[in-house]
């Protein structure tokens, strides 16, 4: 197998027992085992963290450990480094000398150094590299554990029709959507639903088919009145956090109508004309999907709108909901279903409909927010979670959120001004060791930051035309997808954020969506994507910033190993980020696996690594030096950046603090050579020259900022 093959997909358990013999860094918090690891390469942690010595090597929880030649945070060892492995008289030129030549002969021996060199106009010219560090290769495919998947369909002998689902459904299932067995999740909520009057609070892995897990008991149900047709009223409402994860929803309703037409999905989200959904309330639909606010506001206004026979609530990615605020409207909605209903009096209409309302909340969690929920939506309601025993009633609930065991969770540790080097590393490795094909979703944190990131990796790329599928000829910048020069003939970049009409995120969605299996596509996006969106084959999620909450963590990663297959996800953290690792580290109970960036960089620019990645990263620095727009983009992508990177909880504070970020070589990593002062940032440690704000009006600042942030940014409904 290629070295550069990162997925773990080693099945051979022998040598997976020996390398955890081997392994001396297992039990105990993250930092004592990496503290331990380091000391074991006679790495000693430096007092104060320096960027240029964060280029530590791979620790990993069951890895072997190796020994590094050098000490590479020793002070000395740096200068010694730069001065043998640069010799005047016999390196080869290397791309930076382009711009050292320009600058005269003193400027230049910094510029090796890797300290950096003033420019003109307060730019300032900084290498990538402090030395050219050799990178041991390291057999990433044997140091993990394999783990079976813990959502894939059950491989024993419970079906569908086992589990109580009808003949018609069954044969839907099984010879059209090709599922023959059903996951542990369904199989704990199909029967109860079916023939139990009971709430329920379903709480299970991403990834493990949640959604058919509600949706087609309900189907059935419906199935059952054979008066039924789509004037015969509204029976089941379905509730989701945003507009993609509704739409999705609702076209796994409309495949199963395939098998039966009578029937009616209907669906109501914001960005949608109100008009046209108001048309087709009134014509009538039998299963509602809604954002919550579009459904409050039609309940509001829309005078057709009749909940009162709503036999079925389903919330879906409660935590979510709650998070987003929408406790006071689902409040109402509810609220408003219980006065209007009539479900006491057409009972004897219905007799196969069940005698209460039903709800039921799906969450990541059952404790904090989503019990709040719970609290206020459900009544009497059974927890189910996977493991639950199809008919125990009462189980012992154990708070089970974790990642699913199968997937491979990365994490880089990676210098400011490196990050977009290592991205584009880890990109062109994934197009050239995936020959058939792959989809890789990149996380950031704020829509400026995938407008130029997407912008930069599009660079030149031609518009996709999407009747022929087909690249025009013509660029143009407008598009949301379009091919990348940059990464190699058949890469498609697409981008999705709150801030794109939802007719525009609509169409690139499926776009990316439908696009075929043998290409390559990325898509950079911001949390919009993360909850509940099933795209099919992501093979690689890359965190490239981390997520405002530690349960985004766990949404945006589930996107890749889902149902059974298997999947990779990176993290990428700044030195001083470390920390975040003690905050997620019981989602990956089975460990994950550190990579450091050098290696991320010598998969992807090859030998030499250091000469490629600086040459690549130069052609984007000349690219913003000379496409004013272009510079403009990633001077707005940077302050929004650093603007989002505030807005981190304060109870984070002490991993994400904005004041501990090195700006300028974060700035180059958004190919800026500005100075922070003349992007019109600073890190507050000139605050002190300003008059003191009043902490009442920093706090007021503060959350008007952070209000705006999220309403530019997470513009979900
Ligand atoms: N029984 C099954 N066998 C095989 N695949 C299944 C089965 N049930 C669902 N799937 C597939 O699994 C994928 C994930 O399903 P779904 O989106 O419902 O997961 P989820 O649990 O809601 O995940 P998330 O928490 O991320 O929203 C979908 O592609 C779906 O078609």
């Amino acid at each position: 197998m290629d070295d550069d093959l990162f997925l773990n997909i080693s099945t051979d358990t022998s040598s997976v027992v020996s390398k955890k013999t081997n392994s001396k860094s297992t039990g105990g918090k993250w930092k004592e085992r990496r503290k331990a690891q380091l000391s074991n390469r006679g790495i000693n942690k430096p007092k104060k963290e320096n960027i240029s010595s964060a280029n530590s090597t791979a620790v990993t929880k069951k890895a072997p450990l190796e020994k590094k030649p050098e000490d590479s945070t020793s002070k000395d060892n740096q200068v010694i480094k730069s001065k043998h492995l640069y010799p005047a008289e016999n390196r080869k030129k290397r791309p930076a000398d382009d711009e050292n030549e320009a600058r005269g002969p003193n400027k230049q021996s910094r510029l090796v150094e890797g300290k950096g060199v003033p420019g003109k106009n307060n730019t300032f010219v900084s290498s990538l590299f402090t030395s050219n560090s050799e990178v041991t290769a390291r057999d990433y495919d044997n140091e993990m554990e394999v783990h079976a998947p813990s959502n894939a369909p059950l491989a024993d002998s419970t079906t569908f029709s086992g589990l109580g689902m009808n003949e018609i459904i069954n044969k839907q299932l099984t010879e059209h959507m090709k599922l023959t067995n059903p996951t542990k999740i369904q199989r704990s909520v199909l029967p109860r639903l079916l023939t139990r009057e009971r709430d329920l609070f379903v709480q299970a892995q991403t990834g493990s088919g949640k959604t058919l897990a509600f949706v087609l008991p309900i189907f059935q149900k419906l199935m059952e009145v054979e008066s039924l047709n789509r004037t015969t009223g509204i029976f089941a409402l379905i509730l989701a956090p945003t507009r993609e994860l509704a739409t999705q929803i609702y076209s796994v309703l409309e495949t199963l109508t395939r098998c039966c037409h009578r029937i009616v999905p209907g669906i109501v989200i914001g960005g949608e004309k109100k008009k046209s959904e108001k048309a087709r309330l009134r014509k009538g639909v039998n299963i509602l999907v809604a954002t919550p606010g579009r459904l409050a506001d039609h309940i509001e206004n829309t005078e057709r709108l009749d909940l009162s026979n709503v036999r079925f609530v389903v919330l879906d990615e409660g935590d979510k909901l709650m998070e987003l605020g929408f406790e006071e409207t689902i409040t109402k909605i509810v609220k408003d279903i219980d006065s209007t209903s009539r479900i006491s009096t057409t009972t004897k209409l219905y007799p196969t409909l069940p005698k209460r309302r039903i709800n039921v909340l799906c969450s990541a969690t059952i404790k904090g927010n989503a019990k709040k929920l719970g609290e206020i939506s459900l009544v009497d309601a059974e927890i189910i979670t996977a493991s639950s025993v199809p008919d125990v009633e009462d189980l012992e609930i154990i708070e089970n959120v974790a990642a699913p065991d199968q997937l491979l969770q990365q994490v880089c540790v990676t210098p400011p001004k490196l990050r977009l080097v290592t991205l584009a590393s880890i990109l062109k490795n994934i197009v050239k060791v995936q020959t058939e094909g792959s989809r890789t979703m990149i996380f950031l944190s704020c829509s400026d930051s995938v407008d130029f990131h997407f912008q930069a990796f599009s660079k030149d790329g031609k518009k996709l035309n999407k009747a022929t599928n087909e690249f025009d000829e013509e660029s143009d910048q407008q598009s949301t997808v379009l091919s990348s020069p940059l990464l190699g003939e058949g890469v498609i970049i697409y981008k999705l954020h709150g801030s794109l009409s939802q007719q525009t995120r609509t169409a690139t969605l499926s776009s990316f969506t439908k696009a075929p299996a043998s290409q390559h596509t990325i898509m950079f996006c911001t949390d919009v994507a993360s909850r509940g969106l099933d795209l099919p084959y992501i093979s690689t999620v890359i965190e490239y910033d981390p997520p405002f909450a530690t349960e985004d963590h766990l949404h945006r990663i589930g996107r890749t190993a889902r149902a059974g297959k298997s999947g990779r996800s990176v993290l990428f953290l700044l030195p001083t980020e470390e920390k975040y690792l003690d905050l997620i580290e019981h989602y990956h109970p089975n460990g994950v696996q550190h990579v450091s960036y050098e290696e991320l960089l010598k998969t992807g620019f090859g030998k030499k690594w250091d000469f490629d990645a600086t040459t690549w990263h130069l052609d984007v620095e000349r690219w913003l030096l000379e496409d004013q727009s272009a510079h403009d983009l990633a001077a707005r992508a940077f302050t929004s950046h650093i603007r989002a990177y505030a807005t981190h909880l304060s109870s984070e504070r002490d991993v994400f603090n904005v004041k501990s970020l090195h700006l300028g070589h974060l700035a180059k990593a958004f190919g800026l050579r500005e100075t922070p002062k003349k992007l019109g940032i600073n890190s507050g440690s000139t605050s002190s020259k300003k008059k003191k704000e009043n902490p009442k009006d920093v706090m007021f600042r503060k959350a008007r900022n952070a209000a705006k942030a999220q309403s530019d940014e997470f513009n979900f409904m």
